[in-house]
C-alpha cells in the first residue's frame, strides 16, 4: 500500500475534491433529466420522429455532448497551464502597485501553482519487477519534512543487524502520520537499504534527507496496546536528559525542575514515559523517566551524599507505577521559622511531622519523585485555603503576614498559637495564645493535633489544626507561616494550604531596602542588618530552594515592602478565585490523606 502524510497538499485535495463532487452532481443531474423525459416521452403517444427531434434538440443533451466535447479535446490537446508561478506574479504586482494583495488571493494563487506544477504528490520510485513472491509484506511511506523532528526513535538488532522503530514519540510528526509503529522494521530510506547500518547511520541517511522521505518498512504484526495517559503531575526532583547516559535520545527528553507540572501521555514503556512540560503549546511530548526509574536514579544519587537520609523501598520494580502521594523529605535543619510571635533565630523547633517513613537517623523521608496533581477551582461554597508562608529567617515573612492582617481584618486572620508559658498581664486567653499546661501541650503533641511546635526559654509554643480550621470555617482566610517540617502537614485535603516561598532579592537589594530595619537575633533585640546576616539569609534561602521547592505554589521576592504587599494579595486572590494544581488526593481522598 502507497500512503502519503503530506499535510501541506490538503488544501489542494480540498480544491480538486469540490471541483469534482460539483461536476459530478451537475451531471447526474443531467442524466436524470434525460431518464426522466424519455419515460415521459414514452408515456404519450407521440410518433418516433417527432421524439427523436425534440430528443437531439433537448438543451440537456447539448449540454451532455458538450462536455463530452471537451474532455475530449482535453484528451486531444494536453491543455498545459498558462502560468505556474502565478503567486509570485501576484507578489511582484502587489509589490509594484504598492498595494498588498488580500490573503485570500494569495492563497488561492499559490494553490493554483501547486496544482499547475503538479507538485502535490510525492513522486514514488517505480516497483522492482523482481520482487519475490515471498517477500514480507511491505509499507511505503512518505513523510513530508518539515522543521519539526520525525518524532520516533529507532534501534538496531544486534545479531541479525535489522533497524526497528523503537518508540513513536506522542504528538509528533511520525505519530500524526498514523504510518509508523514501534516495532515496525525499516528497510530502506529514500531507496538506501539500511539493514546491518548503525542506528547514527540511519539517522544521518534521513538528516540528509530534503523535502520527503519515503520509509519502506515491514509493519509490526502485532502491535502492542498504547497505554495512552492523560496523567499530571508535579516534579518533584530537578531532571535533565542531557546529563543521563541512560536516556535512549538525549533530543527527546524532556528537563524538568522541581515543581513543574508535566502531562503524562504515554505510559507504555516501564521506563520511559512520554510527557509534557506544562504550560506547552507544542503538540509533540518527549521522554522523562519513569517513576520507578526515576526513584532508582536518586537512590543512587542520593546513597552518595553522606549527610543526606533516605527511606527507600527494598524492590523499587515492584512498587506500583503509578505515583503514591507521599513526600520526597530530606533532613533539612537551617533556620526554623516561629510563627509566635518570636524571632525564629531564638525559637528551638522541635516539631515532628508524622510520616510513615522513618530512617534510622530519625528523618522524615518518604521517597518519590511524582507527586499525581489535578486542576482545582476552589467553589464559592468551600472554605478559603490556608495560606501558608514560608521563607529564610528574616526575609521579613512575618511582617508581610502583620501587614496582610492588619491591612483587612476582615478577610485575613492568623491561628491563634498555644503556649505553656504564664499568661502577661494584657494578654487574653483565645486572643494573643490558647495558654495552657505542659501535660495538655503534651497530650496534644501524642495526638498530632500540632502542625508543628516548638520550645522557647523552656517553654512550649504550637500551632495546632483546630486553630487553623477554626480561622477557616469563620469564612476568613487562614494566613500563617510555617517551616519546611510543617509543609506535609498543611499540605491536606482539608487544609489545601497554598505555599508562598517569601525569597530575598540579591545581596545589593537586601543592603539597599533594609537600611532602616532591625533585625532580632540571639543576643540582640532589633539592631540593625549586618552583611552577616545578609549573608546568612541567602544560604538558608538557598538550602529551603534546593529542598523544597517543589512544594513551592508562588514565589514572592521580598525586596520593596508595599510592592510585595501588593503582590502578596494578588497571589492569594489567585489561590482562591483561580484554577491551580493541587495533589490529586485532595480531590479524591485517599484513607492516607
Ligand atoms: N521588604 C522589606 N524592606 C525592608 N525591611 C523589611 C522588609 N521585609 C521585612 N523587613 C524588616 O526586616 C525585619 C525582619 O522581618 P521579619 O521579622 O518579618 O522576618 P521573618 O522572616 O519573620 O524572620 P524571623 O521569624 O526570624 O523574625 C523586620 O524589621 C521587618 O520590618
Amino acid at each position: 500500500s502507497v500512503n502519503s502524510s503530506a499535510g501541506a497538499n490538503v488544501p489542494i485535495h480540498h480544491l480538486c475534491l469540490t471541483v469534482a463532487c460539483m461536476s459530478v452532481s451537475g451531471l447526474r443531474q443531467i442524466l436524470t433529466d434525460v431518464v426522466e423525459e424519455v419515460r415521459r416521452t414514452l408515456n404519450q403517444d407521440i410518433d418516433g420522429t417527432e421524439i427523436l427531434h425534440s430528443l437531439l434538440n433537448a438543451p440537456w443533451l447539448q449540454s451532455l455532448l458538450k462536455v463530452y466535447e471537451c474532455l475530449q479535446r482535453y484528451l486531444r490537446e494536453s491543455p498545459a497551464p498558462v502560468l505556474d508561478y502565478t503567486s509570485d506574479l501576484s507578489f511582484q504586482v502587489s509589490q509594484q502597485s504598492s498595494l498588498n494583495a488580500p490573503l485570500l488571493l494569495d492563497a488561492l494563487l499559490s494553490a493554483h501553482d501547486t496544482v499547475a506544477q503538479k507538485n502535490y504528490e510525492p513522486v514514488l520510485p517505480p516497483m522492482s519487477d523482481d520482487v519475490p513472491d515471498e517477500e514480507e509484506a511491505t509499507r511505503i511511506v512518505c513523510l513530508v519534512k518539515n522543521k519539526q523532528p520525525l518524532g520516533a526513535t529507532i534501534k538496531r538488532n544486534e545479531i541479525t543487524g535489522e533497524i526497528f522503530v523503537a518508540r513513536v514519540i506522542h504528538g509528533g510528526l511520525a505519530d500524526r502520520s498514523g504510518l509508523l509503529h514501534a516495532g515496525d522494521r525499516i528497510i530502506e530510506v529514500n531507496g538506501f537499504p539500511v539493514d546491518g547500518l548503525e542506528p547514527e547511520q540511519v539517522i544521518q541517511v534521513v538528516a540528509r534527507a530534503q523535502g520527503t522521505i519515503i520509509f519502506k518498512v515491514v509493519p509490526i504484526t502485532d502491535r502492542p496496546i498504547h497505554n495512552h495517559t492523560m496523567l499530571y503531575v508535579r516534579a518533584m526532583v530537578d531532571y535533565n536528559p542531557q546529563q543521563d547516559p541512560t536516556i535512549p535520545c538525549t533530543d527527546a527528553g524532556v528537563s524538568f525542575r522541581k515543581g513543574d507540572v508535566l502531562e503524562i501521555v504515554d505510559q507504555t514503556d516501564a521506563l520511559w514515559w512520554q510527557a509534557k512540560k506544562l504550560p506547552s503549546n507544542v503538540a509533540c511530548a518527549g521522554l522523562i523517566p519513569s517513576s520507578n526509574l526515576l526513584k532508582r536514579s536518586q537512590r543512587d544519587l542520593l546513597s552518595y551524599q553522606p549527610h543526606t537520609c533516605i527511606h527507600i523501598q527494598e524492590d523499587l520494580m515492584a512498587i506500583d507505577e503509578k505515583c503514591v502521594e507521599d513526600c520526597f523529605f530530606v533532613c533539612f535543619s537551617a533556620g526554623f521559622r516561629h510563627s509566635l510571635r518570636l524571632c525564629r533565630r531564638r525559637f528551638h523547633s522541635i516539631a515532628q511531622i508524622s510520616c510513615p517513613a522513618k530512617c534510622s537517623n530519625n528523618c522524615n523521608i518518604a521517597l518519590n519523585c511524582y507527586e499525581e496533581v489535578v486542576r482545582y477551582q476552589r467553589s464559592s461554597s468551600d472554605l478559603y485555603r490556608l495560606i501558608a508562608l514560608l521563607g529564610p529567617s528574616g526575609v521579613g515573612v512575618n511582617e508581610l503576614r502583620r501587614r496582610l492582617i492588619e491591612m483587612d481584618p476582615d478577610t485575613f486572620q492568623g491561628a491563634v498559637p498555644y503556649t505553656t508559658r504564664a499568661p502577661k498581664g494584657y494578654e487574653e486567653s483565645g486572643r494573643e495564645y490558647h495558654f495552657t499546661s505542659r501535660e495538655v501541650f503534651d497530650n496534644m503533641v501524642y495526638k498530632s493535633r500540632f502542625l508543628e511546635y516548638g520550645e522557647y526559654k523552656g517553654n512550649l509554643y504550637g500551632t495546632s489544626r483546630e486553630a487553623v480550621r477554626d480561622v477557616l470555617n469563620s469564612g476568613k482566610i487562614c494566613v500563617i507561616d510555617i517551616e519546611p517540617n510543617a509543609i506535609q502537614a498543611v499540605r491536606t485535603h482539608d487544609l489545601r494550604a497554598y505555599i508562598i516561598y517569601v525569597k530575598p532579592p540579591p545581596l545589593e537589594q537586601l543592603r539597599e531596602t533594609r537600611k532602616d530595619s532591625y533585625i532580632t537575633t540571639d543576643y540582640y533585640v532589633n539592631r540593625p542588618f549586618k552583611d552577616e546576616d545578609f549573608q546568612e539569609m541567602e544560604e538558608a534561602a538557598r538550602k529551603l530552594e534546593s529542598h523544597y521547592a517543589q512544594f513551592f505554589d508562588c514565589v514572592i521576592i521580598n525586596s520593596e515592602l508595599q510592592e510585595s504587599c501588593d503582590q502578596l494579595l494578588d497571589t492569594i486572590r489567585k489561590a482562591q478565585d483561580e484554577p491551580q494544581w493541587v495533589p490529586s488526593n485532595w480531590i479524591r481522598p485517599t484513607t492516607d490523606s
